[in-house]
């Protein structure tokens, strides 16, 4: 049993400034700032899973003009927005409320919508809003070289050949790496939400790393090593990055990959206004063989394919 948790303490994520290592950065930072930067975020990852960090060079215009194109999208009618549905094997696309339920035990409804976009030349909603294709793209691109350079900066944290992660991670989004981009959309809550309703459940990311842009409205929970929630609250100009299970895997539980969840608002205020994140889970290659660095036999070695089907089949409704 869990025990009772406590809701939305003060949180104790640390802001890593990634300074050169940035994406508007040189390209070849020095070796210092390279393992200034590693050892920073390999404690953070060690301690609570998370960090924020600023100066990561992704212009927040760039998530912005996402948001206020996904919003377009959104607000289409839902048989509209049906005919852009995210399919079992090809994942590009829209996620209706309550399809992908993270809370798997009971039945938790999860008032949330997602646009996932893993192809830049998959699926979109070109017809009624010509101006998302375009926006994903120049978003993606940096959320890539933004991963790569912390890749390279944990690999160095860890001692790591510093191609270590890099090499495995060749091919973000494409038919042979599930890296994607999420849009996710939490509606205005109704006022007969039933009980227990949440906007997302508790869960662990399933791949390497997650890049998330949050609104400025708050809400995420982080759970810490007590088991206490904490918020995530937005900074200003920084992105949240957390571990992922396959990076907890890789490190034998040296990297941690923290629960975190968001909950309905408890204030009538922000009950009504919609909230939004930009969301890059980032995915090694899938056949990239996943086990622990250190020779340990603390998990067991598991494809990145067959890692991120499972959590998929486990958490959605088709
Ligand atoms: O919307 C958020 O702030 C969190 C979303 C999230 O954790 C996820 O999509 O994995
Ligand atoms: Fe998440």
């Amino acid at each position: 049993m869990m025990k009772e948790l406590q809701q939305g303490a003060e949180t104790n994520i640390p802001v890593v400034d990634l300074g050169e290592i940035g994406v508007g950065g040189p390209e070849d930072p020095s070796e210092e700032d390279w393992r200034s930067v590693g050892e920073k975020l390999v404690k953070a990852f060690s301690e609570i899973g998370f960090v924020y960090l600023s100066n990561h060079g992704v212009p927040s215009n760039m998530v912005d003009e996402v948001n206020t194109q996904s919003g377009k999208f959104f607000e289409l009618d839902e048989t509209t927005k049906l005919r852009y549905k995210r399919g079992k094997t090809e994942v590009q696309g829209y996620t209706t409320p309550g399809q992908e339920r993270l809370i798997t035990e009971g039945d938790v409804r999860e008032l949330r919508e997602s646009y996932d976009v893993q192809h830049m030349d998959g699926m979109f909603p070109d017809e009624e809003v010509s101006g998302l294709r375009p926006s994903v793209k120049v978003l993606i691109e940096a959320c890539k070289k933004l991963a790569s350079r912390l890749l390279t900066a944990i690999a160095i944290g860890l001692d790591l050949d510093r191609s270590f992660f890099v090499s495995t991670h060749n091919q973000m989004c494409s038919d042979n790496n599930s890296s994607c981009l999420r849009l996710l959309y939490y509606p205005s809550v109704p006022t007969n939400v039933c009980e227990g309703a949440t906007r997302c459940g508790a869960h662990t990311d399933y791949g390497t790393i997650t890049l998330l842009f949050q609104d400025n409205l708050g809400g995420l929970e982080v759970r810490d090593r007590e088991g206490t929630w904490m918020n995530a609250n937005p900074i200003l100009d920084t992105v949240l990055v957390n571990v992922g299970d396959l990076l907890q895997y890789w490190t034998a539980d040296k990297l941690r990959a923290t629960e975190h969840r968001v909950l309905i608002p408890k204030e009538e205020m922000l009950k009504k206004i919609p909230r939004r994140s930009v969301v890059f889970f980032v995915h090694p290659d899938n056949p990239v063989l996943v086990k622990p660095i250190d020779g340990s036999t603390s998990y067991d070695p598991v494809t990145v394919k067959m890692h991120i089907d499972k959590r998929f089949e486990d958490t959605y409704q088709y």
